[in-house]
């Protein structure tokens, strides 16, 4: 490992769009599979890594879902997000904040709460282990209906405490965030911080939409509102971060290559930018893997990767005591490492 590759690594980073399902190395799906008596396409892990090309983000969803079916009990839910940030823990990663999308799970018979048990349970384990601050997003399908996503609103009620927000993902184009306004302002009725997937493939106009009609806390992606002037001016000057995942955007063909991702003009026109995983195995690296491939393609300086981890702690959905703390750790890390790091 080179020192910047280190430093990089050693940085306190957060992860603040990683979805849980999506994060499943090809190993551990194998062994879920096996462990509850499925067969999958591919009888190996390399086989299976060899099965992540994709076209565009349709082409992934498919993958993706197919990889959910492995996840059916508690155990297999506790055992996917402790391996997640048992890695996220070794990547630097201080403050994790998960999505799941129970309505995969539920609609094959999960209870919902096996699944809430499993991840909340791996959760509380991080933080008594590794001392990780970690979060959970509730997500929605937006190839569902509305109607579909308020009846998960409901159900996931009880836990209410436990949830940091709510989220949505799913297939983009021809779902425009209008679609789910009613449901977006019920989330935030019942006290929810929301953020959603924009302009991941989807237009300006969709980036647009989420802050209007669903007056979101952040955006997932928000690449497109590059399109629209009037849109990033008023992006910069409220401040709401956008939680930008480069790794993914090259590997759904977002971008032809990593040297023409937008990361770079987006800094530059004063966006609240993060760098994130999404689904980490699927596209081929964690956070750091992230930075540093647009370290490379995009020359960044360690000014500007600074810059990016400091904006992802700053956007967290934490309190602003802990969000100190959290600055803090930065700011410690590089007092520590100054001179050797910031050329
Ligand atoms: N990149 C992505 N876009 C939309 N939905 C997703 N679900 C998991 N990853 C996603
Ligand atoms: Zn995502």
């Amino acid at each position: 490992m080179t020192d910047i590759e280190s430093f990089i690594r050693g940085l306190p980073k957060t992860d603040l769009h990683m979805h849980i399902e999506g994060s499943i190395e090809p190993q551990l799906m194998l062994d879920l599979a096996a462990r509850n008596g499925m067969k999958l396409r591919w009888d190996t892990a390399e086989a299976l890594r060899g099965a992540y090309q994709f076209d565009n983000l349709q082409s992934f969803l498919d993958l993706y879902f197919e990889g959910c079916k492995v996840l059916v009990t508690e155990g297999d839910f506790r055992d996917v997000t402790r391996a997640y940030l048992r890695r996220a823990h070794e990547d630097g990663v201080v403050r994790a904040e998960l999505f799941i999308g129970p309505q995969s799970f539920i609609e094959r018979g999960t209870p919902l709460e096996a699944l809430m048990s499993g991840v909340l349970g791996a959760m509380q384990e991080a933080r008594r282990e590794h001392g990780l601050s970690v979060g959970l997003m509730i997500s929605v399908h937006r190839h569902r209906t509305e109607a579909d996503a308020m009846v998960m609103l409901d159900q996931i009620m009880p836990w209410k405490d436990q949830i940091i927000a709510i989220g949505m993902g799913g297939a983009e184009i021809g779902n425009p965030p209008a679609k789910f306004a009613r449901f977006f302002k019920a989330a935030r009725d019942r006290g929810f911080r929301t953020t959603v997937h924009a302009g991941e493939e989807g237009p300006a106009a969709y980036v647009r939409e989420a802050l209007d009609l669903l007056q979101v806390d952040r955006i997932d992606h928000g690449n497109a509102c590059l399109a629209d002037p009037d849109l990033v001016r008023e992006l910069a000057m409220r401040r709401i971060p956008l939680t930008v995942c480069p790794l993914s955007n090259l590997r759904l063909q977002g971008v032809t290559e990593m040297a023409r991702h937008p990361l770079k003009t987006m800094m530059a026109q004063g966006l609240h930018v993060t760098v994130n995983s999404d689904d980490p195995p699927y596209f081929g690296g964690y956070v750091t893997e992230n930075l540093l491939a647009c370290r490379d393609a995009l020359d960044l300086s360690l000014q500007e990767i600074v810059r990016l981890v400091r904006n992802g702690l700053e956007a967290a959905f934490v309190t602003t005591e802990e969000r100190e703390m959290l600055l803090g750790q930065l700011d410690d890390y590089l007092a520590r490492h100054a001179g050797a790091s910031m050329s």
